[in-house]
């Protein structure tokens, strides 16, 4: 039988004071496939082991079906793990190493039906009588699953399965992994720090910072909707330009977001969406656009022949001009990606790659429930590992386009574009920015627009 899995307010600290998971609350539907994704060292094993049993919980409960389960011994759990390293026994061929917790489990019943029925649907038969030294590094993640499928388990708990696999063979087996899972029906956890993978596999996504939950939903909408700029910067490839800019609502012009040396007009009549920009006015915000926001200018050549200007009868319905000087282009056979100087400055998620944001001390909570207070105190939850954005006040004097920040690519907006458009360093290029795929976020990068209720195409 496949299991619920619930955690509430779960925490966990190895180093008195600092928690490396933060009162995680997560409820898994038996059958789900649910990912954990995040970057390096924001606590994603830690959750997987404390589910398996292998850590301790400190705080919070961990529910199986229902069932208070922090203290029930990882063998009663019926969970099985499939690790990154495989974990095989060096010494027993494949049958012996799928077999063996077989037999640990039912000391007197015969593994080798099992064995042979796990290996068919495998199609690893062949591989049954190899050590795991005679084997490649896909063969042996086949045996590892083997081993793990053979014991019906009542959920499957994989931590990074594939990341020691070259990139075809990580694409093929996850289309297996996703089919066998989908076939068995088992509940499975699967963690990794590959938003693609993540969004590939998962029913749902749950997006991890430093120990703290940031947002949990189908990937659609965790894509679509993304609660903060970390998740939207962390979900998508290429990943999503974020500029810094400023809120201009005068009571009797066209509101405006400015980036810098240039500004986005937004259409008239207003959008409900950017009509709740108003009262930003002023104010600091962090615009971020998809490669699928913005488009270069249909009328590129005869407006490189009039010094640049976009003309305006190209754009589409909604669509706003702005200029790109081009500093780099990237060609990808299908596409090439062009890296624009618009002037503006980008904005700063400083933990995307890096380990966890600076430890805080552990606080003591009480529970809030359902309430508002509940509600406010949630909605804080995100914020508690530190603001997800820096907005250092430096950058206001504008960035110098011969001096790209360090470790950052050049260019403050990357355009995917068809790889029939000649485009050459240097250019002055119009782009049209799609005003209904804008997203804002405020100063300490939370979503401001769109408003989740107004956000079209997100029946599921
Ligand atoms: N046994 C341990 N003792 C002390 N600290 C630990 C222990 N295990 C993990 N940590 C720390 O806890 C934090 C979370 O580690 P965890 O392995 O859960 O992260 P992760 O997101 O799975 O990272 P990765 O993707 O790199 O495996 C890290 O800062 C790590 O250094």
């Amino acid at each position: 039988m496949t299991r619920a899995i619930s955690l509430h307010d779960v925490s966990k600290s190895y180093t008195k004071g600092v928690r490396v998971v933060d009162r995680l609350t997560l409820d898994i539907e038996p059958g789900e496939f649910l990912v954990l994704l995040g970057p390096s060292g924001c606590g994603k094993s830690t959750v997987l082991r404390m589910i398996a049993g292998l850590e301790e919980i400190d705080e919070g409960e961990l529910l199986l079906d229902g069932e208070y389960a922090n203290d029930l011994l990882p063998a009663a759990r019926q969970m099985a793990m499939v690790f990154q390293n495989f974990a095989l026994y060096p010494n027993m061929t494949g049958r012996d190493n799928i077999g063996f917790p077989l037999r640990i489990e039912s000391p007197a019943a015969d593994p080798r039906p099992r064995v042979d029925a796990t290996a068919r649907m495998l199609g690893i038969e062949d591989l049954l009588d190899r050590f795991p030294a005679q084997l490649s590094g896909g063969e042996r993640q086949r045996v590892a699953m083997g081993r793990a499928i053979a014991r019906h388990p009542a959920a499957f708990l994989m931590d990074e399965p594939l990341s020691n696999l070259d990139a075809k063979l990580r694409n093929r087996l996850r289309a297996e992994i996703s089919g066998l899972t989908r076939k068995l029906g088992v509940t499975t956890v699967y963690v990794t720090h590959d938003q693609a993978e993540a969004m590939s596999l998962g029913d749902r996504v749950a997006v991890l910072r430093g120990g703290v939950l940031q947002q949990v939903g189908t990937p659609r909408s965790v894509y679509a909707l993304p609660r903060n700029v970390f998740v939207a910067a962390f979900i998508g490839t290429p990943r999503i330009n974020l500029l810094r800019g400023v809120v201009r609502a005068p009571l009797d012009g066209a509101m405006t977001i400015s980036l810098g040396k240039q500004y986005l007009r937004l259409p008239e009549p207003l959008s409900l969406d950017h009509q709740l920009l108003r009262v930003q006015q002023g104010r600091e915000v962090i615009v971020g656009l998809r490669s699928e926001a913005v488009r270069i200018s249909p009328e590129f050549s005869a407006s490189l022949e009039q010094g640049g200007r976009p003309s305006p009868a190209a754009a589409r319905l909604g669509e706003v001009p702005i200029n790109g000087l081009v500093e780099h282009v990237e060609f990808q056979g299908h596409e090439i990606l062009a890296h624009f100087n618009t002037g503006s400055s980008p904005a700063v998620v400083p933990d995307l790659e890096a380990p966890r944001p600076v430890a805080r001390p552990a606080r003591r909570r009480r529970r809030a429930g359902g309430t508002v207070l509940g509600h406010l105190r949630e909605r804080a939850g995100a914020l508690r590992a530190g603001p997800v954005v820096v907005l250092d006040h430096q950058a206001d004097a504008g960035p110098d386009p011969a001096a790209p920040p360090e470790g950052r690519l050049p260019g403050d907006l990357i355009v995917r574009t068809t790889p029939d458009i000649e485009l050459r360093h240097g250019m002055h290029v119009p782009l049209l920015v799609d005003s209904a795929h804008l997203f804002v976020f405020d100063q300490y990068g939370e979503r401001i627009c769109p408003a989740p209720a107004r956000l079209p195409d997100l029946e599921e």
